[in-house]
Parts: structure tokens; sequence; C-alpha cells
């Protein structure tokens, strides 16, 4: 479970190089930044209006709120990805401003 994201993070890497009519993806990375943007956003309003029914709603809101909030971080990797970053470079700056050096980390990274 704890190495979802780098698993994800794999299937990203290939889709990169995936035909757009094969995969969600590879759509989004064809159709360009600004769609993979326009998509964050969206995720982003979506998540915020489902954390405000969840304030004070029952375990479907919740739930509603954990599927919105996975399809924003979901849409932010692709983000990365096409960019040329991933959620390492993430966990790292997270490691930093929590006190832990996220250069170890780094370079144990399979290349
Ligand atoms: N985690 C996800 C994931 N989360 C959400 N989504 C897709 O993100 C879209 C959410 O956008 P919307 O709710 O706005 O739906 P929509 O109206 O169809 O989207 P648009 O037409 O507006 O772009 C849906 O099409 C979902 O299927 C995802 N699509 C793929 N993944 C992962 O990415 C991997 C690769 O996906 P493919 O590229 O499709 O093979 C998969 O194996 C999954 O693990």
């Amino acid at each position: 479970m704890s190495d979802i994201l780098d698993r994800l993070q794999a299937v990203l890497d290939q889709r990169r190089q995936a035909a757009p009519q094969e995969s969600y993806v590879a759509a989004l990375h064809h159709k360009g930044l600004n769609k993979i943007l326009e998509k964050v956003g969206e995720e982003a309003t979506e998540t915020l209006l489902a954390a405000k029914d969840a304030e004070h709603g029952g375990e479907a809101e919740r739930q509603a709120l954990i599927a919105e909030t996975a399809d924003l971080w979901f849409h932010s990797l692709v983000m990365l990805s096409h960019l040329d970053l991933d959620h390492r470079d993430v966990l790292d700056e997270l490691a930093r401003r929590f006190g832990v050096s996220g250069h170890d980390e780094k370079a144990a990274r399979p290349q």
C-alpha cells in the first residue's frame, strides 16, 4: 500500500509515450498543460465543495471527500509528470520542511 505512489508513477511515466486514444492520462498529455491545469482546478473546486459538505455530513459525505481528494492528487501527479517532476520531489520538500534531509532518499531513487 505504501508504495502505491511509486507504482502509479511508473504507469504515469509509461503513459507519456502512449497513444492518446489508448489512455486517459495519455490523452491529457496530448491535450497539453492547459487542459491538465483545467482538470487540477476543477478537482480542487470539487474537493473544497466536498469538504464543506463533509463538515456537517455523514459517512457518505466523508467518502465523497476522500474520492475528490484522490482525483485532485491524481491530476496533480499528472501535472508534475507533464513537467518532468514527480511525487518524490514533493515528498523531499515535505521532508526538508519536517527537518529531515530528502537528499539521502533522492540518492537512493531507482533511475
Ligand atoms: N487514478 C486514476 C484516476 N482518477 C481519476 N481518473 C479519471 O479522471 C477523470 C475525472 O475527471 P471527471 O470526473 O471530470 O470526468 P470526465 O468528465 O470524464 O473528465 P473530462 O472529460 O472533463 O476530462 C475520470 O475520467 C477518471 O476516470 C483517473 N484515471 C486514471 N487513474 C490512474 O491512472 C492509471 C492510468 O490511467 P489510464 O491512462 O486511463 O490508463 C490508472 O491505472 C489509474 O491507476
